[in-house]
């Protein structure tokens, strides 16, 4: 049967339509033409009426007149009479003709009369007729708007009409194509034919050959026994294969459990030798009280000799001469163990003793753009906060700098004032002032900038995105450092962040180390590669710095654009710690794939960048004191999650009928780098395999959020999904205690905190394997790891196939397996993401970096 296209149907409808409605209109003019011939006659009578009555009147006005003839006759013959009545008295008679006028008169009078009455009967049927014609009138007009109506319709269909006889036209090119279509379809089939004949051929060719292998065969049974033995021998190769592999994964394990054994081993004689450093440690501590006067005496003389031959410093004098006076173990520790030595290597033994740091000794300072929960756009603020505290806790000098923005958070800033003194800060040639703010946030010291410039730098409503943001950055970075020298202070670490504050690296070494700051270290976190903020090169004079010292392929010059800077690159170049917010990020941007141009930079400052995993401020994010959520739990008591899980349902209007259906969330930045063709399938799919779903994210990108909003619309009443598009940290808790499962199918991450914080409220991280999340989720299923790190879901390729499988084995294992999954909810609670382990890592670094300066600068 010929298939008819849908236009085609629309086609034949639109015709028929119009000719019902022709119809109809020819109908309506008949009508309307009889009606008018109707109400013509009705005209014509009405006029013949009113002439009747012209008439009528007339002659009734000639009636009256006559009548009034009659009246004055019979006067006179009264008078006539009354005159002659003696004389004539029986012989009085009116004259003839006279009675007979009267007479005449009468009946034409009577006729009249009768006349008259039939006109008033006309005039009743008139009246009627005239109350006919204004109901025709009526009907008139009422035919006439439909008359107009249909007029419309026809001009309507009229243009239905004309785009009939395009579709027709394109109909008929459409045919014309099909024809073509057909013709090669034709030529097609003619071509299938002889193939297939050719195919036929070739069976038969086939058949042929494979009579042929037959007698081969039969020729070569005697070959057989031989061929046997060679697959006898194929097989016992396998088998031997197979033995050997095995060999080899029993020598691996046991490699394994010796590897352990040794770990074990080593750590114990680590214990062992620390617990023996720490009591020489203390013993040397104790005043060493058996060793003579003379000794002491002669160390004091010793070290006077070496300040004033200037081979020492007054400060290092004093240090080493108050270790004398206490008759410090160390010190008399150091004199027994080189004493025979040259007279600099005793130098810079007892110069070691004095500038070995001691962890509680270190003052560092964050230069950031962010800093949590005043000021936080991403993962940079709660780092800012979560490490400083780590590293305030652990005995250190934290303190803080930060832009003073108009939209921070201004009631989480604790005892916030401007203090009585104002910074000066050079920019574009000329000295601005800052006025200068302090305040606590989260217990850390902040000070916050504010520039008196007039481009408001910080008075825009947002962090970042603005078009002059490598202004406003570097105007920051310096007037940082200015704080740093105006209130003198000697930091031992600068440690700045992003490509905002990267500026302060070469600023540092070229301005204000040789200006007197020069006590610190510097280390530059980078805690994602894809901001860089290059800018061209000229931009860079304006903070003060030497472009044409600085636009170097060694140096801050972009590596991808000659007439352009990279602060990022700056960063790396002049700090002296370099880190990055994960292990497997680290790796990952040291290859050309994942290096966004900064590749070959990090390969050659290999040796001072590392990746270290960020941790989660613990404090912060506490389900068991957190005041956002309807019911507080923890890991020994999960049942305030499902107590969650339905108070949120009823807050966004979702189906609470069953509280065994996975709820799963979904709290990120909606840009390219989270995954979002992963973030709307996971909605998609989550739906299909009967789940909740829920996504708060808002995206910085115009068209990504346009998109988002318009599935939000979608989904604004369903029972299963909803999509708030916004910043809300208070929704994001509730929701990361609510869910079930937390998808971050990021196509790259650098270390990623929110699946941190998903296990820490007892959701299931579903995770693409990359970054961060490669370094802090082990999937369930996965053997090779051991049992007790797994702790989610993962996948390895950015695609639909691969999150599918991800989440199927996760709702798998949540509707089939309760106990397994409340297991895992506890486990995942357990989970210590403190900071601590982190923050003691930042803590080597630094020390170590300090401790090579000093020695650096003994040298
Ligand atoms: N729409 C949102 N509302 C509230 N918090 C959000 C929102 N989007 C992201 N967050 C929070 O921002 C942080 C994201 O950090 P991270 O995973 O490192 O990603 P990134 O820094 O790339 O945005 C988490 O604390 C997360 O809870």
């Amino acid at each position: 049967m010929l298939k008819k296209f849908p236009f085609e149907i629309d086609i034949h409808l639109l015709n028929h339509a119009r000719i019902t409605a022709l119809e109809d209109l020819e109908k309506i003019r008949s009508e309307k033409e009889a009606l008018q011939g109707k109400m013509n006659v009705l005209e014509m009578k009405l006029a013949e009426t009113d002439e009747k009555l012209r008439v009528a009147a007339q002659q009734k006005m000639h009636v009256e007149l006559l009548e009034d003839q009659l009246e004055q006759l019979r006067n006179e013959l009264l008078a006539r009479g009354d005159n002659e009545g003696s004389m004539h008295d029986k012989h009085v008679s009116l004259p003839f003709s006279l009675s007979e006028e009267l007479d005449v008169l009468r009946t034409e009078n009577l006729s009249l009369k009768n006349d008259l009455q039939a006109l008033k009967a006309d005039l009743g049927d008139i009246k009627g007729t005239d109350e006919r014609v204004q109901m025709l009138e009526r009907e008139k007009s009422f035919l006439e708007s439909s008359l107009k109506g249909l007029d419309n319709k026809l001009a309507a269909s009229q243009e239905d009409v004309s785009k009939l006889s395009m579709l027709k036209f394109e109909c008929k090119n459409l045919y014309e194509k099909v024809e073509h279509l057909q013709t090669l379809l034709d030529k097609a089939a003619k071509q299938a034919d002889q193939a297939i004949f050719v195919l036929q051929e070739n069976q038969e060719l086939r058949k042929k050959v494979d009579k042929l292998e037959e007698s081969v065969e039969e020729a070569n049974v005697y070959k057989l026994s031989s061929e046997r033995l060679q697959h006898y021998n194929d097989l016992m190769q396998q088998k031997l294969r197979i033995l050997d592999e095995r060999l080899q994964k029993s020598d691996e394990e046991i490699h394994g459990y010796v590897q352990l054994y040794q770990d074990s081993v080593k750590e114990f004689q680590d214990t062992l030798s620390n617990l023996k450093e720490e009591s020489k440690r203390r013993a040397e501590d104790e005043p060493v009280n058996d060793m003579p006067w003379e000794f002491w005496s002669q160390l004091l003389l010793m070290i006077d000799a070496w300040l004033l031959e200037k081979k020492i410093s007054t400060d290092d004098a004093g240090l080493l001469r108050e270790m004398v006076w206490k008759r410090d173990g160390h010190i008399c520790n150091a004199y027994m163990s080189c004493k025979e030595k040259k007279q600099h290597e005793i130098i810079s033994t007892f110069l070691r003793l004095i500038s070995s740091p001691k962890s509680s000794e270190l003052h560092v300072i964050h230069i950031a753009a962010e800093i949590a929960p005043v000021a936080k756009v991403g993962g940079l603020g709660d780092v800012v906060t979560g490490l400083g505290k780590a590293l305030q806790r652990r005995g250190h000098l934290v303190e803080i700098i930060l832009p003073k923005y108009d939209c921070m958070q201004y009631e989480l800033i604790r005892d916030l004032r401007a203090l009585d003194a104002v910074v000066e800060s050079y920019f574009d040639g000329r000295l601005h002032k800052n006025k200068i703010w302090t305040g606590t946030v989260e217990g850390l010291p902040v000070y916050f900038i504010e520039p008196h410039h007039p481009g408001n730098f910080f008075w825009r409503g947002q962090f970042y995105g603005e078009h002059d943001d490598f202004k406003r950055f570097s105007f920051f970075s310096r007037a940082a450092l200015e704080l740093l020298i105006q209130a003198g202070k000697k930091p031992d670490i600068i440690h700045c962040h992003d490509w905002q504050t990267a500026f302060v690296a070469p600023l540092y070494w070229d301005i204000y180390a040789p200006k007197g700051l020069n006590s610190a270290r510097l280390c530059f976190t980078c805690h994602n590669f894809e901001y860089q903020g290059t800018a061209p090169a000229s931009e860079l004079a304006s903070c003060g710095l030497d472009v044409h010292h600085l636009n170097r392929p060694d140096r801050i010059q972009d590596n991808s654009a000659h007439d352009r800077v990279n602060p990022i690159k700056g960063g790396i170049v002049f700090s002296n710690i370099v880190t990055t917010v994960s292990p497997t990020y680290a790796q990952e941007v040291r290859t050309a794939e994942g290096g966004r141009g900064l590749h070959a930079t990090l390969n050659s400052h290999a040796k001072k960048f590392v990746g270290i995993l960020n941790g989660i401020d613990t404090d912060a994010w506490n389900p068991a004191r957190d005041t956002f959520l309807k019911v507080q739990y923890s890991a020994f008591d999960t049942q305030g999650k499902t107590e969650n899980k339905e108070a949120l349902r009823r807050k966004l209007g979702l189906s609470s009928a069953n509280i065994g259906q996975p709820l799963v969330g979904c709290i990120t930045r909606l840009v390219p780098q989270k995954g979002v063709h992963l973030i709307r399938h996971a909605l998609y799919r989550t739906l299909e395999l009967g789940g909740q779903f829920i996504l708060l994210g808002s995206s910085p990108v115009s068209h990504i959020q346009r998109e988002f909003e318009d599935i939000a619309n979608q989904f604004q009443s369903h029972e299963n999904a909803r999509l708030l598009l916004k910043y809300d940290e208070s929704l994001a808790r509730f929701i990361y205690a609510a869910s079930d499962m937390v998808v971050i199918p990021s196509i790259f991450e650098p270390c990623g905190l929110t699946q941190m914080i998903a296990m820490r409220y007892g959701s299931i991280p579903i995770v693409r394997k990359t970054g961060g999340l490669n370094d802090s989720v082990f999937d369930v299923d996965d053997d090779t790891i051991p049992e007790e790190f797994r702790n989610g879901f993962t996948f390895l390729t950015a695609d639909e196939q691969a999150f599918n499988n991800a989440l199927e084995r996760a709702f798998f294992h949540y509707k089939n397996n309760s106990e397994f999954w409340r297991k895992l909810v506890q486990k995942v609670m357990r989970i210590d993401f403190s900071w601590d382990s982190s923050a003691s890592l930042y803590e080597e670094l630094y020390e170590k970096s300090v401790a090579r300066a000093r020695a650096a600068n003994r040298a």
